[in-house]
């Protein structure tokens, strides 16, 4: 990482091949890499700058590696991260398992980090709804579980206002760029 000063922490975690890369991608470079996969090592670091009203904040942005070769690594990622973009593939069931893994050891771990849960990949299901692996009442359910464990959290959204317009940013798609639905969820 550079001794670039970061205001924001953001870290992007979930199971290899949802998608990760690409959002930051597009988020960031406003571009969608086409051509062959290659999973990230490690985890991979970006800065972005953005205004919020009259403010200037610097989100870091750190992408890890989905493999669970790498899981341990993660985990040095996400400390002291003001928010947590879990994402899982529409069209894979065992990714939204992953991602319900990373989303309890946040709250179990990272009690101040704000949990984003993103559906990738939702172009595959416009061509062909019958690719949908991961039903959407079983995603709502899930979120609304834990906003009922702690319904002060939702609170807590206004107070980061430029993060709940980052994950807006990453919702707002078109064609052939990674798609993603999102649900916030709060971080206990
Ligand atoms: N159809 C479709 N493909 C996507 C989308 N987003 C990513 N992909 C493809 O899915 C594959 C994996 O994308 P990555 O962004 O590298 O996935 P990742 O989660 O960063 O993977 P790891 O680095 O292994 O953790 C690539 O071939 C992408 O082109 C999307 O929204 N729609």
């Amino acid at each position: 990482m550079s001794g670039q000063r970061v205001d924001v922490k953001v870290v992007m975690l979930g199971k290899e091949y949802v998608g990760k890369t690409s959002l930051v991608e597009r988020y960031v470079h406003d571009r969608f890499l086409v051509g062959p996969y290659q999973n990230t090592i490690g985890a991979a670091f970006v800065a972005k700058v953005m205004s919020v009203g009259d403010r200037t904040v610097t989100l870091g942005i750190w992408d890890t590696a989905g493999s669970e070769r790498y899981e341990a690594m993660s985990r040095i990622y996400y400390r002291g991260a003001k928010a947590a973009i879990v994402c899982y593939d529409l069209t894979d069931s065992s990714s939204f398992e992953r991602a319900k893994f990373w989303v309890k050891e946040l709250r179990s771990l990272e009690e101040g980090c704000q949990i984003y849960l993103c559906g990738t990949k939702s172009d595959l299901l416009e061509e062909d709804r019958r690719r949908r692996r991961v039903d959407f009442h079983d995603v709502q359910d899930y979120a609304d579980s834990i906003l009922l464990l702690d319904p002060n959290g939702i609170s807590k959204l206004s107070s980061l206002k430029h993060l709940a317009r980052l994950a807006r940013v990453w919702t707002s798609s078109s064609r052939k760029w990674p798609r993603i639905t999102s649900v916030w969820l709060p971080s206990r």
